[in-house]
Formats: C-alpha cells, sequence, structure tokens
C-alpha cells in the first residue's frame, strides 16, 4: 500500500476512535450525573419532578371550608399570660391531627407539641444543600362578646359566600391553609425539595412566649438557621388607597415595637362629702386627656413605607402621582395627609391607646387608686425608651407613677431587595395566584406577631398573608363580625399551596446585615 494512502488511511481509524472515546466518555458523564443527583436527592425517582397544578375538586374545595368553619368552631380563646382556654387548645390539637392525617402520618415529617400546646412541624426536603424556611401562624383567638355579631362568633356559619367567626382574618385561616396545602400536596406525592418547618402558636395573642418563642428557643438550640420567615402581619390591601380601585400587596418587613404603661395614682382615701381639690381619678383623667391631645412625632420620612409610596405613585392621577413621586419635595405635605386616615396614622407615627381604666371602690369614698394603662405601638424609628421619655414630659405630673408591664423594641428591616430570596418568591408567588395585583410593596405591620421572638433565627421576616382585605374587615380584626370569603379562604390556600413549590428553587438566599 503507497505510503500516502497507508498513512491517510491511519489518520481516517485514528479519528474515528477518538469520536468513538469522546462519545463513551459523554455518555458516562451523563450516567454518573443522573445517578449522583439521584442518590443525593433520595428517592426522587418517586418524587414529582414536574410541578403539581393547584387545581382541587368540588369535594377538595368543600373539605377546605368545612374543616375551616371546624376549627373556627372551637374557642381557643387567649385572655392573658395566665389564663386561656386550655381545654380548646388540646381540643384543637386532637382536631388537626384528625382531618390532616397525611401530614401527621408521612414519614419525612416530624411534628412536635412545644410549651403544652404549640405545634411545630419539621418537614425534611429531599435536598439538605437548600437552607430551610419557615411558615408561621397561630391558633389562639383574642375574646369575641356576641353582641354586635351577625352570627355567633364560635359558629363558623357560611353565609352569602363568607365564612363568619373569630379567627376567620386572624389567624385560623392561616394555620387550617397551611395545613390544608401541605396535605393536599402529599397526597399528590409531593417531596419538597427545600426543607421547612410550621410553627402553629397557642398564645400569640398574649405575648406568644410559651408557644413561638419556645419554638424558636429549641431551633436555635439544635442550631438552625432559617433562609426565611412567613408569618401573619399584611394583607392584600384593597380599597385602602383614595380613588384608587386596584388592590396592592403589602408584605410587612419590619414590626412596630410596643409597650404596655401602666400609669397610676395614690391617694388617701376619705368621706367624698369633703373631697380634695383633685382626686386620683381626676388626676390620671387629666394626664391621660394630655396624652391623648399631644400625638408622637410623625415620622413618615424614610424607609420602607416612603418605597411603597413611590411605588403607589403610578396608582394615582395627575398631579397626585407627581407629588407622590416626589417626596423629597412633597413628604411633609404627604405625611400630613396620610395621618388624618386612622390607618394610615399608624403608619407613620407611634399610636398611643388607652386601652384600660381601673379605679374607685365606692360612690361615697375618695379612690386611693387610680390606673390606666396604655398601650403604644413604637414607630421603626423611635426606641422603647425615647418613647417613655416622650410620655413622661407629656405627662408632667409627679403625682403620677409609670410602671412599665412589657416593652419591645422595634424589629429590624428585613431586605425587599433583587436578592432577598423569601420577598422574591412571596412577589413569584402573589403575581401568579393574584394576576390583578400588579404592585408588591413593602411596609410596616403596624401590629405585633409572633414572628419578632425568631430574629435569632434568620434575618429575613415577612409578614403577609395572601388574602384580600378591604378598610371595612380590617376593622373586624380584633372586633365583630371577622368574616373570610369562601373563595378569599380557598386562594389562600392555593397561594400555599404554589409557595411551597415555588420555595424548591435552588437559589440561596443572600446573608443580610441589618443597618444599625
Ligand atoms: C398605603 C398603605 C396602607 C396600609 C394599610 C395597612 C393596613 C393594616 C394591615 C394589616 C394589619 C393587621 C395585621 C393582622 C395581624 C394582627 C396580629 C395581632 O393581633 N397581634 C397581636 C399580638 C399581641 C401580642 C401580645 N402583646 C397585637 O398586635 O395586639
Ligand atoms: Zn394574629
Ligand atoms: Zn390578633
Amino acid at each position: 500500500v503507497p505510503a500516502a494512502s497507508w498513512r491517510r488511511g491511519h489518520v481516517r481509524n485514528m479519528a474515528r476512535r477518538y469520536v468513538c472515546v469522546l462519545a463513551l466518555a459523554a455518555v458516562l458523564l451523563l450516567v454518573f450525573a443522573t445517578v449522583s443527583r439521584s442518590k443525593g436527592l433520595r428517592g426522587r425517582e418517586h418524587q414529582q419532578t414536574s410541578r403539581i397544578p393547584s387545581q382541587f375538586s368540588k369535594e377538595e374545595r368543600v373539605a377546605m371550608k368545612e374543616k375551616l368553619k371546624g376549627a373556627i368552631q372551637i374557642p381557643t380563646v387567649s385572655f392573658s399570660q395566665e389564663e386561656y382556654n386550655t381545654s380548646a387548645l388540646a381540643e384543637f390539637g386532637e382536631y388537626i391531627r384528625k382531618v390532616f392525617p397525611t401530614v401527621f402520618s408521612t414519614s419525612f415529617i416530624q411534628h412536635e407539641t412545644v410549651g403544652n400546646y404549640s405545634h411545630l412541624f419539621t418537614v425534611q426536603g429531599s435536598d439538605a444543600s437548600l437552607q430551610p424556611y419557615m411558615l408561621l401562624a397561630h391558633f389562639d383567638v383574642v375574646p369575641a362578646p356576641t353582641e354586635g355579631w351577625e352570627v355567633p362568633p364560635f359558629s363558623g356559619l357560611e353565609r352569602e359566600g363568607f365564612i363568619h367567626g373569630r379567627g376567620t382574618l386572624d389567624n385560623k385561616n392561616s394555620v387550617m391553609a397551611i395545613l390544608h396545602a401541605l396535605e393536599l400536596l402529599l397526597i399528590r406525592n409531593y417531596i419538597p425539595r427545600r426543607s421547612f418547618f410550621i410553627s402553629l402558636g397557642h398564645d400569640e395573642e398574649v405575648s406568644g412566649m410559651n408557644g413561638a418563642q419556645k419554638i424558636s428557643a429549641l431551633l436555635q438550640a439544635r442550631g438552625v438557621q432559617l433562609a426565611f420567615i412567613v408569618d401573619e402581619g399584611s394583607f392584600i390591601l384593597d380599597g385602602f388607597l383614595p380613588n384608587s380601585k386596584k388592590p396592592f400587596a403589602m408584605i410587612s418587613v419590619s414590626e412596630k415595637g410596643a409597650i404596655n404603661l401602666r400609669l397610676q395614682v395614690n391617694m388617701t382615701p376619705g368621706h367624698s362629702a369633703a373631697p380634695p381639690k383633685e382626686t386620683s381619678i381626676g388626676i390620671i383623667a387629666a394626664a391621660v386627656s394630655r396624652l391623648e391631645q399631644t400625638p408622637m412625632p410623625n415620622m413618615f420620612g424614610s424607609g420602607p413605607l416612603e418605597t411603597a409610596v413611590q411605588q403607589l405613585a403610578s396608582e394615582f392621577p395627575f398631579p397626585v402621582n407627581i407629588v407622590l413621586s416626589n417626596l423629597w419635595l412633597f413628604g411633609p405635605l404627604v405625611s400630613r395627609l396620610m395621618e388624618r386616615n386612622y390607618i394610615m396614622n399608624a403608619l407613620v407615627r407611634t399610636t398611643m391607646a388607652l386601652t384600660m381604666f381601673n379605679a374607685g371602690v365606692k360612690v361615697n369614698v375618695i379612690p386611693p387608686v387610680a390606673q390606666a394603662t396604655i398601650n403604644l405601638r413604637i414607630h421603626p424609628a423611635q426606641t422603647v425608651q425615647e418613647v417613655l421619655e416622650f410620655v413622661k414630659n407629656v405627662v408632667a405630673d409627679d403625682r403620677v407613677q409609670f410602671h412599665v408591664l412589657n416593652a419591645f423594641d422595634p424589629l429590624p428591616i428585613s431586605p425587599f431587595d433583587d436578592q432577598a430570596l423569601g420577598y422574591q418568591l412571596l412577589r413569584q408567588t402573589i403575581q401568579s395566584v393574584f394576576p390583578e395585583v400588579s404592585i408588591v410593596t413593602p411596609g410596616i405591620c403596624i401590629s405585633n406577631t409572633d414572628s419578632r421572638h425568631f430574629t435569632n433565627l434568620t434575618t429575613d421576616i415577612y409578614r403577609f398573608n395572601p388574602v384580600n382585605l378591604h378598610p371595612e374587615s380590617f376593622k373586624s380584626i380584633h372586633g365583630i363580625n371577622e368574616k373570610i370569603s369562601v373563595q378569599g379562604y380557598e386562594t389562600q390556600m392555593k397561594f400555599i399551596f404554589e409557595f411551597i413549590q415555588n420555595a424548591d428553587t435552588d437559589e440561596q438566599p443572600v446573608p443580610h446585615l441589618h443597618e444599625l
């Protein structure tokens, strides 16, 4: 065979061998990658690799509302840190075991009772490299005297498309929606990639010290750190903006602080027929009247609320949209306008509410003691100490004693930038489940939540329930005629059903350092 032709044949053979070796290497690589993933993801081959659609049968939807009604009918009332309905709390624990059997019997879900009545679920994901998160809710409720209610507050009656009762918005709706969403996911063979915890508190309305606080301490002792927490504390706000019909979602990235402050005046008792110039009741009444006439300073000017107002500017016609987009110039005007509305006012300043008044022993006896209890909610730009100084300066009467019953500073601001995993997952799920909601803003929770007990486990705490809230519904929270629409509850459950799956993303949270 001529040398040149031999050489050409030899090169061709070598090339063929190289191609075969490369192809074999590629196949081996592919097989190795598949095997290592399946090994690392623990039984993933049985797991749903595609998303589970959030579609529910008629029977499932009927069961959703019926199980919520059953929860409302259990009177899990908290009166004080020392006084709550223990038999109802125990009954509630039995109830969720009965109505969510799959949650309680799944091998990769651990259930623990903490503080006698709170519930902690650890849902083990298949990918241990993903940092876990927590869904937080509580099943205790504030008292509900029947006067003024259209239906008995613990009847759970359904009327005109609404389920009525104490806890339908605050916060049994979340407890039942979370557990029901998980139950339906499990029935559809869902195994999460990202682990998560579900913490259900039994004493949120009276401090959370025996429920959430103990769960937080338990998880801290186990070395748990959370990617983020989602708790109650804001809603999809519908009808809160003047001249705007569009609902928007506000995710509370901070929470006000609080002081429960008792003012007290002691006096020598005597016969009312020969009274002193002022009695203890008169002195205390004048002091609290001065406090009510002297609001705390308006703190509107920087922070998440300003971001929210600027993001909402586009919802308003000219020239309001120009005003709201230029707070550097119109901030003082906007803050004055906001404080005229009692809910907005709670967003821009520390609020004071005189909530209890105890005095007098008998109609013809000069009262030896008069007490007034004030509930203050501290704006994130202020501290407990600053507020106490302000109150003492306004009272300005040495006869009035001050007793701080309990107090805590405002919570740090959680991140809400593009890197904030929890915030972005909420946004993503809101836009998927509530396509009519085009604006998602950060905000401040004007009340308090159990999430304040978890600052040692994460810096990313978001307070948001995916439920449409109207101003009159806001009044029903701790008020009368609390109710949730059947559709609204179903959508809340659908949101959680999707959120849990959305959290299976490979995205990792970016560490966040709170600004001092
Ligand atoms: C342009 C912005 C418009 C903003 C409107 C904001 C509307 C406010 C929305 C939601 C606020 C209510 C959140 C419901 C959760 C209430 C939780 C609660 O009741 N917590 C108790 C805990 C008590 C703990 C013991 N002291 C409380 O705060 O009293
Ligand atoms: Zn609540
Ligand atoms: Zn509440």
